[in-house]
């Protein structure tokens, strides 16, 4: 057993994963529930990119996704994908708001658009409508068994016992997803699957995961992914992916309807851009006000409420933390919430203030990652471990964001809100979510003007 240590300081934050990252470079074993729940030793365990130890192992894992799939310069080529997802989103919402306006709890739309395109982006063109929202549902239900799970799982055994029914059914749910996605995957290593006809995704995750070769620990040389790893790292890859950015749109639309003065600012800007058509290429030229927007949201909700780090000597002194029972090593929790409030860094870190990320803004030049200089928010982590999606996320966001605020107008929706507007009550369980789903009354703009 480990001990648990959680960091809530910006300014511990740096001196441990800035000044000291060499000592944070590991994940904090045993603290993931799936890890808990399989029970596997090390040598046997299916390890995702998130739960794999720093090594050779590690390094293959994430050098694959973020070299040869989310690599920024790929991530351009996955545009066209995103604006089409964006699209669907937008007719989606169209369908929904036949007269002027209508009443709409948002999560679910946007997980249908985020989950699709991470499915089509990891299995290809084709897979089937109802097998892609068979996926949805079943990811959906895993991430809220893992999210009772996480409070709880404190790198012991204790929880194995005390939690077994949950337990049972994450390995329920484990077993589902490994039925649906066995088939797809098999059907990508048909030759003909690997034809590519333009228009489409040009290299899924899938394909890539196949074509890699991983170490053989001690036996030497290099080997091919077993089934069950490859289900474990398509699991990862559509849960990780899709409810970060869902979470990461809904708070931030959540803030648009609550700050009508913010949107109306974001609309200016996003119909002043390339005349109200919002491409990848105005995105990537700036559109500042939307990417103040977006990190600020990020700063105040980081998706992901903590990051794991395990850690031995230096790194437990740099804690402060002199003595670690039976030299087990020490879990760092950093919590990225208070970490993004931290009132010695922000002015007023609890109000939604976009303007600070601007030129001339107390956080001018504050992006996604830090720089080595100081840590002020982590909301994508940091170093060799710093979220593999930055890129891709960042850009899926604004995209998704980009559409909805210039389509729709967002008011608060009565029956939605309470007395002092949107309900801002945070949940961290997997993701760190409204705890009230936003409900908003949405207008279609061609109505409104
Ligand atoms: C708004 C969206 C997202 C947020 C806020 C987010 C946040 C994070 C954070 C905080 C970490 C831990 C980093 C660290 O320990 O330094 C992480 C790791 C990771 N993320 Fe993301 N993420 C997002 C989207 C994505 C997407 C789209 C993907 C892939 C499709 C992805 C895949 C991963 C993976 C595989 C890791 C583990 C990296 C490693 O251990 O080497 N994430 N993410």
């Amino acid at each position: 057993r480990r001990t648990l240590h959680r960091v809530r300081d910006a300014a511990v934050a740096h001196r441990a994963l800035n000044k000291n990252a060499d000592a944070f470079l590991d994940r904090a074993e045993g603290f993931f529930p799936v890890v808990l729940g399989t029970g596997l030793r090390r040598a046997e365990r299916n390890e995702t990119i998130v739960t794999a130890s720093h090594g050779p192992h590690w390094r293959a894992l994430r050098c694959n996704l973020s070299a040869d799939v989310l690599h920024p310069s790929r991530v351009a080529s996955l545009a066209p994908l995103q604006q089409e997802a964006a699209q669907a989103l937008v007719a989606g919402l169209f369908a929904k708001v036949q007269g002027e306006a209508a009443s709409v709890v948002i999560r679910g739309d946007l997980n249908r658009a985020a989950f699709s395109l991470l499915a089509r982006m990891c299995f290809g063109d084709g897979v089937d409508g109802h097998c892609v929202e068979s996926m949805e549902r079943e990811m959906l239900d895993l991430l809220a068994t893992v999210g009772e799970l996480i409070p709880v799982v404190d790198g012991s055994w204790l929880p194995q016992l005390l939690y077994r029914r949950q337990l049972t059914h994450l390995m329920g749910a484990l077993g589902r997803q490994k039925l649906m996605y066995l088939p797809l995957i098999d059907a990508r290593r048909r030759p003909e699957s690997r034809v590519y006809r333009g228009g489409g995704v040009a290299y899924p995750y899938v394909d890539s995961l196949l074509d890699l070769r991983v170490p053989n620990g001690e036996g030497g040389g290099r080997r091919a992914l077993r089934d069950d790893e490859l289900v474990c790292l398509v699991s990862e890859f559509l849960g990780s992916g899709s409810g970060s950015t869902v979470a990461c749109v809904e708070w931030t639309l959540a803030h648009l309807v609550d700050r009508p003065e913010v949107q109306d600012k974001l609309r200016r800007e996003i119909d002043g851009t390339d005349g109200g058509a919002v491409t990848i290429k105005s995105l990537r030229r700036g559109m500042p006000y939307l990417n103040a927007v977006v990190l600020e949201s990020l700063r105040m909700h980081p998706a992901a409420p903590f990051m794991m780090r395990g850690t031995h000597g230096d790194g437990a002194g740099v804690m402060g933390a002199t003595t670690v029972p039976n030299g087990d090593g020490l879990m760092v929790q950093f919590v990225l919430g208070d970490i993004g409030r931290d009132s010695k860094v922000w002015t007023d870190p609890d109000e939604f203030r976009p303007e600070r990320f601007l030129a001339g803004g107390e956080a001018e030049g504050v992006g996604p990652l830090p720089g080595p200089k100081e840590v002020r928010m982590l909301p994508f982590g940091i170093g060799h471990r710093h979220c593999p999606g930055t890129s891709f996320a960042m850009l899926q966001v604004k995209c998704f964001l980009a559409a909805l605020v210039r389509e729709f107008e967002w008011a608060d929706d009565d029956c939605g809100s309470t007395a002092g507007g949107v309900d801002m009550t945070e949940l961290d369980v997997f993701f760190k979510v409204m705890k009230k789903p936003l409900s908003a009354r949405v207008m279609r703009r061609s109505s409104v003007k």
